[in-house]
């Protein structure tokens, strides 16, 4: 069987076992496990230096693992080279080919693979269709925007049909418009090819609205493996909750717990109470509620909602973003809650304010 061959039976397309990669005594990764489906689009996201990109070279077969097994479609490959794994790659840089135009660019992969001079053709304006080229074959790289830059390296990737694809910050290199129009398209683009997909990422908002799984990674190792929804509402370490999306992270003491909810002290002068929906916690233990800027109201009257949790504070910072504004707010023992509220902001500094949140709004975050 070749690499580009698909039995079809495995359960997962790509699967990393306690994947392990040392340079000298440092693990650039370590004991890494996940299988990601066929169809799947699977994101690696974490701050610089975290394994990222050590992950992805290794499943591209650039580098060799320390430790632990690399499975395609259910097979060990640890060992096969790069071109039989039937990957395709796209890096952050594009990497095209500056002395080559866009169809002999995207026509390469096929010509290495002695494909007859009509098919190419075919094949190569079907690709330049699907990802809005059309008509700019013969631009060479250096005549091309970032974005069609990016579109070209696509296609190269996808025209011989691998079975997975692999990118590397594939928009990192866009501005901010531009690489919310290309997530569009590259989501509908793998999903209408139904490609396996591992994207490499540091942007939480990209991995967020682009996967159906994202793995966290925090220096070699997986803090945490689910869907997006998995991962923002109910993160597993404070590194997830504080890395993806804001969050107040607070230090609190459980009042009460029963099977379902637990009742928390906040650390205010007024000891206020917060219930969460977790359940079974331990008594007078300390534990870090994870409160999510958004989740919290901010207002000049108490919440109307007797079930809420109501503080009182005065705004010591507010940053202005558009569509949202960050308030500082100190409560009443000098704890500060950072608050993220939509429209105009309608507190100025030094207002007394209103702080509430619904009952379950917090989670208490296990390590
Ligand atoms: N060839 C190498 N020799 C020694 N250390 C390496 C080598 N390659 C990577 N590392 C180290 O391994 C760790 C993980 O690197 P990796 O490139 O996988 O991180 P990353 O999450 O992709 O980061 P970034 O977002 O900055 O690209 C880093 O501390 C890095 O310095």
């Amino acid at each position: 069987m070749t690499m580009s061959e698909d039995t079809g039976t495995a359960r997962f397309q790509v699967e990393l076992r306690n994947a392990t990669k040392l340079y000298g005594d440092f693990a650039a990764i370590r004991d890494i496990s996940f299988g990601v489906a066929k169809g799947e689009f699977f994101s690696i996201l974490g701050p610089s230096g975290g394994g990222k990109t050590t992950v992805l070279r290794a499943i591209a077969g650039l580098i060799d693992l320390t430790s632990g097994d690399l499975l395609i479609a259910g097979a060990p490959v640890n060992g096969v080279p790069v071109y039989r794994r039937g990957m395709g790659i796209v890096f952050q840089n594009y990497a095209l080919f500056p002395h080559m135009n866009v169809f002999d660019n995207i026509a390469f992969g096929l010509r290495m693979r002695k494909v007859g001079k009509p098919e190419v053709h075919a094949r190569v304006t079907e690709a330049m269709a699907r990802v809005h080229l059309d008509g700019l074959g013969g631009r060479m790289p250096s005549q091309l925007s970032g974005g069609q830059q990016q579109r070209v390296a696509l296609a190269r990737a996808i025209i011989v049909n691998p079975r997975v694809i692999l990118l590397d910050e594939p928009l990192g290199a866009l501005d901010r418009n531009l690489r919310i129009a290309m997530q569009a398209e590259l989501k509908s683009l793998q999903r209408e090819l139904a490609i396996t997909t591992v994207c490499v990422t540091h942007d939480q908002e990209e991995a967020l609205s682009l996967s159906d799984r994202i793995a966290i990674l925090n220096k070699g190792g997986v803090e945490q493996i689910g869907t997006p929804i998995e991962i923002y509402e109910r993160p597993a370490s404070r590194f997830v909750a504080s890395f993806v999306g804001g969050t107040n992270l607070i230090e609190v003491v459980v009042h009460r717990s029963d099977a379902v909810s637990t009742e928390l002290i906040l650390p205010d002068a007024d000891r206020t109470l917060v219930r969460v929906n977790s359940g079974d916690a331990t008594v007078g233990r300390a534990v870090t509620l994870s409160l999510r800027y958004e989740a919290i109201r901010i207002a000049s009257s108490p919440s109307p909602s007797p079930g809420d949790a109501s503080v009182l504070g005065t705004v010591t910072n507010i940053a202005y973003g558009g569509s949202v504004s960050i308030f500082h707010v100190a409560i009443n023992n000098g704890l500060t809650l950072v608050v993220a509220a939509s429209g105009k902001p309608l507190f100025g500094l030094g207002d007394t304010v209103h702080l509430s949140w619904p009952s379950g709004a917090g989670q208490i975050l296990q390590s």
